[in-house]
């Protein structure tokens, strides 16, 4: 099968339309962090879910205190004790009436007949003691009235409210506030199950080679990218260049409990044993293929296919095109696997703090790292001569990836660049 040369766009529109949403499960708050909504998030209870104290002091009637001074005060008679998740036992639950008052704690329920809080500290009691109501306070001394300091059932939110849609990233502040209204759960989109296979008889697992061998590095890159990227990962270093070998893993990928992504690295370009693209264009199991010559720089081999119905996302071996092809096309399938509404790329604008030629015709991504007044160079040992695909220094530096359209040969100290910001 001949290659087809698309741009950048084109091949990950590819990638994504192979994918779609995974199921919408419950998930314990806890773990739900990190995940995408599957349904909105919808209140099950109000916020305040009662009237409550908002200060330390007197639940009182507004018209009892209305107009107390401090040289002519309003003595309250004392009928009761509350304080946050608990009332006083001997009268589980006070009532105000006309000329009395309960000490209240924040957060404790205002007692019926009460509409209004007066802090301690404008009555004379100035402070309390801790513990329990002492016997001996029988009444209050409220000098000024102050402002209300109830809060009110439902002000905040209300049972039925629309919180979050669907697509809205679970953070620590979305499952609180999901705790908040009733919610033990949520409904989130399953991690994807997503399997990692470095091929490559050259490959050592172990980083122990021996002559004509090299440590499997790929298989680490994407598989610790995926599950930053919210995956389930299962890795598979260092598969040789056989068909059964390959036929074996992609089978126990695609087995019991299937992947919903399976990414390969190496094995797609022009070589006799390239087996993964010869693998994935000839095989029964295989379907769908495309190898594409995507107009970018690294990463330009890419194969896509489906292996028993699996999507398979082949990336080139050399490191830092593996990574360039993670960024620019799995990250957003595993985007859309989430059920996160955005899934292209977001880029910012940087400064080039040095120069460097660009490949006419191709995008160019550069691993970049920012300078302390906030320009980027390129990151790593760099001598101009390739495209620096098998130059892992620059992945120990590199904070983000400048992207060089394809118009550009040369990029200037001082031009502006877009640049996509690297997580972990
Ligand atoms: N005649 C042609 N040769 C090549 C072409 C081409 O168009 N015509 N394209 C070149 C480009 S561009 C790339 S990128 C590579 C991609 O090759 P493959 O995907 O087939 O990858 P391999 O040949 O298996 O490996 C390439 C390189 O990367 C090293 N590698 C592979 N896997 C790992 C791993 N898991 N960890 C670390 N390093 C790995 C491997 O040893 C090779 O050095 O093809 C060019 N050739
Ligand atoms: O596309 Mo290759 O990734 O330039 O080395």
């Amino acid at each position: 099968m001949q290659p087809v040369s698309r741009s950048v766009d084109e091949h990950r529109a590819s990638v994504l339309a192979a994918v779609g949403p995974t199921p919408v499960v419950d998930v314990p708050l806890e773990d739900s962090v990190g995940m995408v909504l599957g349904g909105p998030l919808v209140a099950r209870a109000d916020v305040p879910p009662f009237d409550n104290a908002a200060m330390d002091g007197y639940a009182v009637r507004t018209a009892d205190v209305a107009d107390a001074t401090p040289e002519d005060p309003c003595v309250l008679r004392l009928v009761g004790d509350v304080s946050a998740g608990r009332t006083d036992p001997s009268s589980a639950a006070p009532v105000v009436t006309p000329g009395t008052a309960v000490r209240i704690m924040t957060g404790a329920p205002v007692p019926d007949g009460a509409d209004a809080v007066v802090p301690v500290e404008r009555t004379d009691t100035g402070r309390f003691e801790h513990g329990p109501l002492d016997g001996a306070d029988t009444s209050v001394t409220v000098r000024s009235p102050g402002r209300g300091h109830v809060r009110h059932r439902a002000e905040d939110l209300t049972v039925g409210d629309t919180l979050a849609p669907a697509g809205t990233l679970v953070t620590s502040r979305v499952a609180s506030v999901a705790a908040s209204v009733g919610l033990a759960s949520l409904p989130v989109h399953r991690r994807p199950r997503v399997v990692v296979i470095s091929t490559g008889s050259e490959l050592a697992a172990d980083g122990a080679p021996g002559p004509g061998r090299i440590p499997d590095s790929n298989s680490y890159l994407l598989a610790a990218s995926a599950r930053n990227a919210g995956a389930e990962v299962v890795r598979r270093g260092a598969v040789p260049d056989t068909v059964d070998a390959l036929r074996a893993v992609l089978d126990a990928a695609a087995g019991a409990t299937p992947a919903d992504l399976i990414i390969t690295s190496g094995g797609v370009s022009a070589g006799a044993m390239d087996v993964v693209r010869h693998l994935l264009t000839t095989a029964d199991e295989a379907t769908g293929a495309t190898v594409a010559a995507v107009g970018m720089q690294p990463g330009k081999p890419q194969v896509l296919a489906s292996w028993r119905e699996v999507p398979v996302v082949a990336v080139p071996g050399n490191p830092v095109a593996a990574f360039v092809s993670f960024e620019m096309f799995v990250r957003p399938a595993l985007r859309r696997l989430r059920g996160e509404p955005d899934v292209a790329p977001p880029t910012v604008e940087r400064v080039a703090g040095s120069g460097w030629s660009s490949p006419p015709g191709r995008l160019q991504v550069v691993p970049v790292v920012h300078e302390p007044g906030g320009a980027v160079r390129p990151a790593g040992r760099r001598d101009g001569r390739g495209s620096g695909a098998h130059r892992v220094s620059a992945l120990v530096t590199a904070d983000a990836l400048a992207l060089i359209d394809p118009d550009v040969d040369e990029v200037c100290p001082g031009d502006t660049v877009r640049v996509l910001l690297l997580g972990g």
